[in-house]
């Protein structure tokens, strides 16, 4: 099985978690997508009556050509459960977001959800994290300064760019910079770190939000729940 039936499989086994009458949240990315293909096939089949919460433009486009109905987050009062993909999760269930600019959105719909389903293929997880670059969006005003005080604290930051070689811009108009660390064996002191940066809108460390992990195998989805 390659990658993206790895995707397909974990995406197909979340959307059997969503029941009639839930507000759920739309996770962003190759993975959430088949999701929320998913979703859309039990809201046409089923008739499921549902709310999706989206946490991209790409999510809302996607479902809302599927028929799945949208709210904005703040049209709703809580969400009852959000998939969505991450880029690298480790044992202790704390991940990277962000890969698809999209983990301020992501965040704040995360953090209002009653349950955070995470959806991976196995190549994503990891016995420490931080190979993957870790995404932090800033304020454009002063972004220099940013990376300049990372690079003073022993970080190898890069602003991300958009196939024009300019600064690529969030749904929000803010820049990404993708931090190479390597290894971060103290996700939330690093969390704590740059949170407290002037100019740092938020990081795509996501620590402690999500209670069940889907993990694609070969020989079928493997589910963990965080029971800690
Ligand atoms: O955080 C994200 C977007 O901001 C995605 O969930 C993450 O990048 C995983 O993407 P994919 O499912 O395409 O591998």
């Amino acid at each position: 099985m390659n990658q993206i039936e790895l995707k397909k499989q974990v995406g197909e086994r979340a959307a059997q978690y969503v029941e009639d009458g839930m507000i759920v949240g739309l996770g962003t990315g190759s993975t959430a997508e088949f999701f929320v293909a998913a979703l859309g096939e039990r809201v046409k089949n089923e008739g499921l009556n549902i709310v999706g919460v989206p946490t991209s433009d790409r999510t809302r486009n996607q479902a809302t050509a599927l028929g799945i109905k949208i709210k904005n987050i703040d049209d709703v009062d809580y969400i009852d459960l959000t998939v969505d993909g991450a880029d690298e999760v480790d044992e202790n269930f704390q991940g990277i977001k962000g890969g698809g600019a999209a983990h301020l959105w992501e965040k704040i719909v995360s953090s209002n959800s009653k349950r955070n389903i995470w959806i991976v293929d196995n190549s994503k997880m990891v016995k420490t994290l931080g190979a993957f670059p870790l995404p932090i969006e800033v304020i454009p005003f002063g972004s220099k300064h940013v990376v300049d005080k990372l690079i003073a604290a022993g970080y190898k930051p890069k602003i991300r760019r958009d196939e024009n070689g300019n600064p690529k811009l969030t749904h929000f108009h803010n820049y990404i910079i993708d931090l190479q660390v390597d290894s971060i064996p103290d996700p939330k002191q690093l969390g704590t770190e740059l949170i407290n940066m002037v100019g740092v809108v938020e990081h795509g460390l996501f620590l402690d939000h999500v209670n069940t992990l889907i993990i694609g195998r070969p020989e079928g989805p493997q589910v963990i729940d965080n029971i800690r």
